[in-house]
């Protein structure tokens, strides 16, 4: 699985939307299923279809509007993706992290990626916020990685450290930023685990995650941090726990997409409120450590 996208494909779509909009984000927002609405707290907005930005896939899966939508909170500028990609779409995981190596040529410091994903850990529930400590990259594993084929220095390293993706100096902070907006009694932390999909997990699937150490499981996020990584953003991971994963064979509940799409969208208000007044805090740390 080497990459399909040239330096020149990424020159091209990052020229392309420099020239269409003022915006110059410093922060990038991705949306994930049925999580859209975090962009509604952006003021000055300018939105652009997917279909309409050169090389841009677009986004095949209800709830991923598949919207590029520019904007500032506060002082801060922004980028948000309403909808991001997925390897059981049918692309190539250079097609599904293509947007962040946009963002780094745009100028743009830290990646803020949410996502839905299934409990797996016994004590959460659903409706809980996991702050990503750590992933397990499941797919990566066997092969599939967004970084295998040649390496372009111009983004980044040969071997980059993933021991260390998730910044703990962000993570610290929309901790600090839960308290304060007494969210603190649902927010966790926690590894979250990436499997392609598009199924949801088999019984013995998800006890063998639970072993593996894996405390939320989902079908995004691991190649677009790894690819942040790789070209020197800081990341910020946050995971709705949407539903909790069968662990047990007497269990009735099934889990369905719409179920899914429905306790997102019930939790998208809170989750906004989390990511605009984080974004606000993040800023005024910038202008105090400079
Ligand atoms: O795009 P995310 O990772 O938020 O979406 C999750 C994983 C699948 O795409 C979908 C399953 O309901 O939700
Ligand atoms: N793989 C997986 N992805 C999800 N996305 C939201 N819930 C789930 C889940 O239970 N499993």
């Amino acid at each position: 699985s080497s990459c399909c996208c040239s330096f020149e494909d990424y020159k091209r779509t990052t020229e392309w939307l420099l020239d269409q909009t003022n915006h110059r984000p410093k922060v990038a927002v991705i949306c994930g299923s049925g999580l859209g609405l975090l962009a509604d707290g952006a003021a000055h907005k300018q939105t652009f279809s997917y279909k309409d930005i050169p090389n841009f896939p677009v986004s095949t899966v209800p709830g991923h509007e598949g919207r590029l939508v520019f904007g500032t909170i506060e002082d801060t500028p922004c980028v948000f993706m309403q909808g991001h990609f997925h390897l059981y779409e049918g692309y190539s995981l250079c097609q599904v992290t293509f947007p962040i190596r946009i963002f780094k040529l745009m100028g743009v410091e830290s990646v803020l990626v949410t996502n839905a994903s299934g409990g797996i850990c016994p004590d959460f529930k659903v409706g809980d916020i996991m702050i990503i400590k750590d992933h397990i990259n499941l797919p990566g594993f066997a092969g599939q990685h967004p970084l295998c084929g040649p390496n372009d220095e111009r983004f980044g390293i040969r071997f980059p450290c993933m021991s260390d993706a998730y910044s703990k100096d962000l993570r610290r902070l929309v901790l600090d930023v839960g308290s304060e907006l007494g969210c603190s009694s649902f927010i966790r932390e926690g590894v979250y685990c990436m499997v392609s999909g598009p199924n949801f997990e088999t019984i013995a699937e998800a006890r063998m995650l639970l072993i593996l150490g894996c405390d939320s499981v989902g079908m995004s996020a691991v190649p677009e941090v790894t690819v942040a990584k790789h070209c020197g953003l800081r990341v910020l991971g946050l995971s709705l726990i949407t539903n909790m994963v069968s662990l047990d064979y007497s269990r009735e509940e099934k889990v369905n997409h719409e179920e899914v799409l429905q306790i997102s969208k019930m939790r998208a208000e809170v989750l906004q409120k989390l990511v605009t007044t984080f974004i606000c805090r993040y800023q005024q740390q910038s202008i105090n450590n400079n």
